[in-house]
């Protein structure tokens, strides 16, 4: 049986034929039209508190890869923006374009962006990540665009371990990674109501799109793209492309913190 991917067969059009939610009321990734979105003064700054000691292992998941983070205790947090109460970082990945013109899941006034990163966080008041993903405040992921400008040395780590996880299934230790290093130095952002990006597009999800883009260079653009979808032994599919595209607003509100 094929699993859900990004390819003709298996890619976003035919994802509502296993997971129905795929066409219901507040599916991600959406179009942000800026002058659409409410200036709230009410929402609060993001405070994001991690810690490098947390970083356990880099995995390719086969649809991405991902860096997974030890989520026993509140020593990784998301705390103030839209929300209430304390998130924890459970993961952070990305979605890539096969080249520079497109790769982000979000767009902005419908412009693509190269990549984008997604950090992912889980609502404490549930007892686990599981628990909270099937939640309508369950979860809360930080979206951050990648744009082309000069190599950005904060994802060199990330990058240099690529080559160990070309393959579905494999991982390696990553420790002592400050997820924080990432972030661009503005914390502004959009936010609204919306799921997964990907099966099971659990309708669980608080995005915070934040509006200023880290660089990233053509270089090490082409090093995600070097990640294989295929596993060992099964014949090579470069890993691009794995994005969703935007989804209808269905009458949500997109709310901003900055003017
Ligand atoms: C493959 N899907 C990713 C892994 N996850 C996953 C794995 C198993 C079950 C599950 O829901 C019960 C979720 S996840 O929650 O860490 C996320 S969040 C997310 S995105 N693009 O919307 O930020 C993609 C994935
Ligand atoms: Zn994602």
């Amino acid at each position: 049986s094929h699993g859900w991917g990004y390819g003709p067969a298996n890619g976003p059009e035919t994802w509502g034929e296993e997971f129905p939610v795929a066409n219901g009321p507040r599916q991600s990734p959406i179009d942000i039209i800026p002058k659409d979105a409410q200036y709230t003064p009410s929402l609060k700054a993001l405070k994001l508190k991690y810690d490098p000691s947390n970083s356990r292992g880099i995995l390719n998941n086969g649809h991405s890869f991902q860096v997974d983070f030890e989520d026993d205790g509140d020593t990784s947090t998301l705390t103030g923006g839209p929300i209430s109460g304390t998130y924890r970082l459970k993961q952070f990945h990305f979605h890539w374009g096969a080249s520079d013109d497109r790769g982000s899941e979000h767009t902005v006034n419908g412009i693509k962006f190269p990549c984008e990163l997604h950090l992912v966080h889980w609502n404490t008041k549930y007892p686990s990540f599981g628990e909270a993903a099937s939640q309508p405040d369950g979860l809360a992921v930080v979206g951050v665009f990648l744009k082309i400008g000069a190599a950005n040395p904060r994802l060199q780590k990330v990058l240099d371990a690529l080559d160990a996880i070309k393959t579905k299934g494999k991982q390696t230790t990553f420790a002592n990674f400050d997820a924080k290093t990432l972030l661009p130095s503005c914390l502004g952002y959009w936010t609204y109501d919306g799921s997964l990006t990907t099966p099971p597009l659990l309708e669980s999800v608080t995005w915070i799109v934040l509006k200023e883009p880290i660089s990233v260079s053509p270089a090490q653009m082409a090093r995600f793209r070097g990640l294989l979808f295929s596993g060992d032994g099964e014949a090579p599919c470069c890993m691009m492309d794995n994005y969703r595209p935007p989804q209808p607003l269905k009458g949500r509100q997109v709310r901003a913190s900055f003017k």
